[in-house]
């Protein structure tokens, strides 16, 4: 305390100038204000808050933008580069000596005609001499013309010199004795062009000094780069699976080590592999397109698949080369670690959504990632494999697709004692389960109307204008015509077709079906865990449009169940695992592609969880939405679900009655007032179809198209009169036995069966639709005739 008055006086005393005591001295006066900085400062704060706040903005951007993905890659990979770089210097120095060494091996070769002399050689140790004197005449003779070449070439040089050297000593010596002012124009002119090139050549021959060795050296190190293709930069450090990669040169690399001697041959030899496709990213992994040197096909690198997934530190399932287009190209997709043992998710029907079974039914994910929509109508399905691989959940999958098309109609047929279909039986027509033989009769007597039922489409079919020669959506759509999809699965069909009474019927009437009914709508879907030709019939295995196998234990199973030659060309159920690939399969035909990897969804039907009973429930809604309905009173039988077919020519006919010749349109307008129920929905293309059944094509008058009353006339006649001939034919075969007499089960309508199946088997009484089939023991609870329309249409 006491020190403070003792400075102030200190500092009164530096200020006093000497000898003025009685002035007071005062320090000197700044100009200033009182700051209270109690009080806001509202201007000098806001700015410096603003400059905090953009800094901070600009820090968060700039850190975001240095966290970024890109930048991240870009990080790592330069991070990984310096990293490598003392080890890339050496590389590069060794390739640059490498790259001179070969150049040196090539000129030798080239010099001492060592290609031809190694013939000669070969030839001799042949003992051929015809060869030998060939490859010496073909040396003596390059040499000679390669000694040509230089005389030439040297003589050319001389010749340049002595035309030049002259030129150029009469230049200089000029240029010597006479001033350029006192020289012609011209010839300044000359000298003053020739400075100035000689002077750019001085400026360009060191910049050429100094980047020949350059270039020299970059071209040495490309001669002398390792042989194996694919850019080393690719190299992806900052991937978890950077070890693993896939590229073209780990693929090289992998292939090179597969032990196939005309590969090693050839990668000895210095040869580079053709990518017809570079490897590219491919849903869940990877896909390359390798054109395969010469003596090397596909199914010799699929032969050795494990190795090659070793090689590229993949699971074999994981890797997969096949065949591509021909024999030496290889495609090869390998999937990214780990991405196949992920199930495919929930099936996307569960909840919500309605199928068109002429679209396809949701089945699963393919190896790609993408949702396959399987086909199913024109199709026909064989789905094995081992047991407790996903069969049954497979089949379910696409009944329960097919359920959800009101338009459809589904029977059911399991040949064992598994409630796996049950909660479909309100909207299965047909369903039989257990292991009786009563099951096994009901079963080939379905596939014997599936036959008759197949013959009543043909024939409706070909009463259809234009003669269709398949059931397309529009015609399904037709009620009267009853040409909806009809889809049938079996499950365990093994025990069917070997069943020892019904077996070998049920056997030849579904390789009937297999073969024919696909146009007609009619599908068949076969699961099987025994996809022997002892349990198969090898008619169906080699017919089915659908192979599906799960995991199988060899290749008699995998090519049974994928067509034959299979699993050589590398598409292999076997790599896939009992158990930990449940639901997993391999597929053939349910795409474009040459086969899939699929995995399937799975609608749970097990241990309390069932998803299937509110997807059945809401296929019923459907149906009643529809105007359908399941119910055997209002069901139409099959043999009369056609409806009397309409002569269109006579409709034609009549309504151009009177008039010589009528517009098209206008007869498309006529035959919809008519008879709307027939053609309200036809198109000139119908009416031309129609026209074109008798042999008819509208005419040409005034720029419109017409039908003639004439041509319809002659039509007519000539119709009439080869229905004339004909009547007259059949009297003289009065027996009607022209062709095969079909077998007496397959003139049976389906109609007659399910009246037959109404009561059930032997013995059993007519039961209420509405039982419950595991009551039964497996009896059909399914109302038992075909959908159709609830006015009975
Ligand atoms: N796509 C799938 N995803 C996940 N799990 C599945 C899938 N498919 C089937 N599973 C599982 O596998 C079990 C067996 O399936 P499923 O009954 O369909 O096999 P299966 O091959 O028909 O057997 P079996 O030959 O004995 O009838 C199912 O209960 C289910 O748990």
């Amino acid at each position: 305390m006491s020190a403070e008055p003792e400075r102030h006086e200190e500092n009164h005393a530096a200020l006093s100038p000497t000898g003025t005591q009685d002035v007071e001295h005062v320090g000197p006066v700044l100009d200033g204000e009182l700051i209270d900085d109690t009080l806001p400062q509202p201007r000098t704060r806001a700015a410096s808050g603003r400059r905090t706040k953009w800094w901070r903005t600009w820090c968060g951007a700039s850190g975001r933008l240095w966290r970024s993905g890109p930048l991240l890659r870009a990080r790592s990979v330069a991070a990984y580069r310096a990293r490598k770089a003392p080890l890339d210097v050496v590389r590069l120095i060794w390739f640059v000596l490498r790259g001179n060494g070969r150049w040196l091996v090539k000129f030798w070769n080239w010099a001492t005609y060592a290609d031809l002399r190694a013939d000669a050689r070969r030839a001799r140790l042949a003992g051929d001499s015809e060869a030998r004197r060939t490859a010496q005449e073909l040396i003596r003779s390059d040499a000679t013309a390669r000694w040509a070449k230089v005389g030439i070439a040297l003589r050319r040089c001389v010749i340049t010199l002595r035309v030049a050297a002259p030129v150029v000593a009469l230049l200089w010596l000029v240029d010597s004795v006479m001033d350029r002012a006192d020289m012609w124009p011209w010839l300044a002119q000359m000298y003053a062009d020739l400075t100035a090139v000689w002077s750019a050549l001085t400026v360009v021959i060191p910049v050429v000094l100094v980047l020949a060795p350059i270039a020299w050296a970059v071209a040495a190190a490309f001669e002398g780069r390792d042989r194996a293709p694919g850019a080393g930069w690719l190299v992806r450090p900052d991937r978890a699976d950077a070890d693993s990669w896939i590229d073209e040169r780990m693929i090289s690399k992998a292939l090179a080590h597969l032990g196939i001697s005309p590969l090693d041959r050839f990668y000895k030899d210095g040869g580079e592999l053709a990518y017809t496709v570079v490897a590219r990213k491919d849903g869940d992994g990877t896909f390359a397109q390798i054109r395969l040197p010469l003596g090397v096909t596909a199914d010799m690198v699929a032969a050795r698949r494990s190795k090659l997934a070793a090689n590229l530190g993949r699971a074999s399932l994981e890797t997969w080369p096949t065949k591509g287009d021909e024999d030496g190209l290889l495609d090869l997709w390998v999937a990214d670690k780990g991405v196949l043992q992920g199930g495919a998710g929930a099936w996307p029907l569960v909840h919500e959504g309605q199928v068109d079974v002429f679209e396809g039914v949701p089945f699963g994910l393919s190896q790609r990632g993408q949702v396959i929509n399987a086909p199913l109508v024109g199709v026909n399905w064989l789905i094995g494999g081992r047991p407790g691989q996903g069969k049954s959940a497979a089949l379910r999958t696409l009944l329960l697709g097919a359920a959800l098309d009101p338009t459809a109609e589904l029977w059911a047929f399991v040949m064992g004692e598994s409630p796996d279909f049950d909660p479909f039986a309100p909207r299965l027509t047909r369903y039989r389960m257990g292991m009786d033989d009563s099951v096994a009769e009901a079963a080939t007597q379905a596939l014997a109307d599936l036959l008759s039922e197949m013959e009543r489409r043909g024939r409706v079919l070909g009463e259809q204008p234009g003669r269709p020669p398949k059931v397309s959506r529009k015609l399904a759509d037709k009620r009267g015509l009853g040409l909806h999809p009809l889809v049938c699965g079996i499950d365990e069909c093994h025990e069917l077709f070997q069943h020892p009474k019904y077996g070998k019927k049920a056997a030849e009437l579904a390789v009937r079906l297999i073969k024919r009914g696909r146009k007609y709508g009619i599908v068949l879907l076969l699961a099987t865990q025994s996809p022997t030709k002892d349990s198969i019939p090898r008619e169906i295995t080699r017919n089915v449009s659908c192979g599906v196998a799960f995991s199988v234990a060899d290749q008699v199973a995998n090519d049974g169940l994928l067509g034959s030659g299979k699993y050589s060309a590398g598409i292999r159920a076997t790599e896939l695992r009992i158990n930990t690939d449940r639901g997993t399969c391999v597929a053939v035909g349910i795409t474009d592609e040459t086969f899939e990897l699929v995995r399937t969804f799975y609608v749970p039907f097990e241990d309390g969880a069932d998803d299937v009973t509110p997807v059945i429930a809401r296929a019923m809604e459907l149906i009643e939405e529809a105007g359908r309905e399941i119910e055997a009173g209002a069901r139409p039988q099959i043999e009369t679900a056609a409806p009397v077919a309409v002569d269109h020519l006579a409709d034609i006919a009549a309504v151009c009655a009177g008039e010589k010749r009528v517009r098209t349109q206008v007869v498309l307008a006529r035959l919809i007032a008519r008879n709307p129920e027939e053609y309200d929905g036809w198109t000139l293309r119908d009416l031309t179809a129609a026209l074109a059944a008798h042999g008819l094509a509208p005419a040409k008058s005034d720029g419109n198209k017409v039908i003639r009353a004439d041509d319809l006339a002659a039509a007519l006649a000539d119709r009439q009169r080869a229905g004339a001939d004909e009547s007259r034919e059949e009297d003289r075969d009065s027996a009607g036995s022209q062709g095969l007499i079909p077998d007496r089960s397959l003139t049976q309508s389906p109609w007659t069966d399910q009246r037959k199946h109404d009561s059930g088997t032997a013995g059993t009484q007519q039961r209420d639709i509405s039982e419950n089939p595991r009551q039964q023991g497996g009896e059909t609870t399914g109302p038992d005739s075909l959908p159709g329309d609830a006015d009975g249409s």
